[in-house]
């Protein structure tokens, strides 16, 4: 048995946080040899209801779980942090694009991110969740100069894993048969889920369905599925936003699998194309904790547009917050 890494939570009593810190505790995100402790951030008003989520999680009698910490103080719940899940922000409502919520949510993110520059891990693997998880990422990671950049990034594995079903669904196939989807640029209604690279037992996956199908309903249901969730359950999704932030932690925790990609929201490099230091969905290989960008695939007139149109979004984020004051 590992000795215990810390995990912080951030926005933990949160319908999110709801489903994330069980599935944590029963080892799904760093596999059944790693014990954890806890140490979760709320805002004041909500601390009392985080201690029944503790109640809870004790209830659990969960053998990995090592120990809780709460606190309404971001230098208690990230100190020593090895992982920091930056989960606590405003959803949407019905109506709303996610960008709506950058005045709202993006002030949040520098405070957490000079506190993690502060007090975490030097080696603190970071996710932001909370939306606009891009631009959130980017603040967080400009407020945090003691740190590599690399360590900041934003989830676009709930799209990843939306673009996987739903491809799955039209081909006949499990999930497990679908390999090297992509989602390209920022969580929000400009990404791009690309299907070029992508395979079903194997076979191209756009031998397999019509480029009408593909660029009519398949790139739209994926991109605008958030909204779909909002219309039919009245709140915005969470056990499924949970589900792929232990994904995406675990691929980088433990690694991508051989010959397979994921979509992690990460800084640009440049490459393809992509403005640097965005954070932007690429197509990512893990190994030994430390992801690196899919090199060499090909780009159609098609896919370029996409991108380019996904990465003047995230550009015109950035600007957004420049102006706020939340990033140079
Ligand atoms: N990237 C994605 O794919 C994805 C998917 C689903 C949801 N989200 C986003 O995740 C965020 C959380 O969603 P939710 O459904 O859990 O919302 P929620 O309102 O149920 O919970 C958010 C929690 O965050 C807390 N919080 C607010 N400010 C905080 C702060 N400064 N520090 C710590 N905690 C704070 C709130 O008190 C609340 O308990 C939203 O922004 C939502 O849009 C992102
Ligand atoms: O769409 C939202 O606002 C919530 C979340 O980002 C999602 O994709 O479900």
């Amino acid at each position: 048995m590992n000795e215990p890494v810390r995990v912080a939570v951030t926005g933990a009593a949160g319908q999110i946080g709801y489903s994330l810190l069980f599935r944590i505790a029963a080892g799904d995100m760093l596999g059944p040899d790693q014990p954890v402790i806890l140490q979760l951030l709320e805002v004041t008003p909500a601390l009392k209801a985080l201690s029944g989520v503790v109640m809870e999680l004790n209830d659990g009698a969960f053998p990995l779980l090592h120990g809780i910490v709460t606190s309404d103080d971001p230098k208690v719940a990230f100190k020593d942090a090895d992982y920091a899940l930056l989960v606590g922000a405003m959803p949407r409502k019905a109506g709303m694009e996610r960008g709506d919520l950058l005045s709202a949510n993006g002030g949040i993110f520098k405070p957490q991110g000079e506190a993690l520059s502060e007090v975490a891990s030097r080696n603190v693997k970071v996710l932001v969740v909370g939306n606009p998880a891009n631009t959130n990422a980017l603040i967080a990671q400009q407020n945090a100069p003691e740190l590599d950049p690399k360590q900041f990034t934003a989830m676009v594995r709930l799209d990843h894993n939306r673009a996987i079903s739903q491809l799955a669904a039209k081909t006949g196939a499990p999930v497990s048969a679908v390999k090297n989807i992509t989602i390209w640029g920022n969580h929000s209604s400009t990404q791009y889920p690309d299907l070029s690279q992508a395979t079903v037992n194997g076979q191209k996956a756009l031998d397999l369905v019509d480029q009408q199908w593909y660029e009519e309903e398949y790139i739209p249901t994926v991109a605008k599925r958030g909204a779909a969730i909002i219309e039919a359950r009245g709140a915005s999704s969470a056990a499924s936003a949970a589900s792929a932030a232990i994904d995406h932690m675990r691929d980088w925790a433990l690694g991508t699998q051989d010959g397979e990609w994921v979509s992690m929201g990460i800084p640009s490099d440049g490459s393809y194309g992509v403005p640097e230091g965005l954070i932007y969905g690429f197509p990512v290989t893990i190994k030994n904790g430390e992801y690196s960008i899919v090199q060499g695939l090909p780009v159609s007139d098609f896919s370029r547009q996409k991108m380019d149109a996904t990465a003047q979004e995230l550009t015109e984020e950035r600007d957004a917050v420049r102006e706020l004051g939340l990033v140079k």
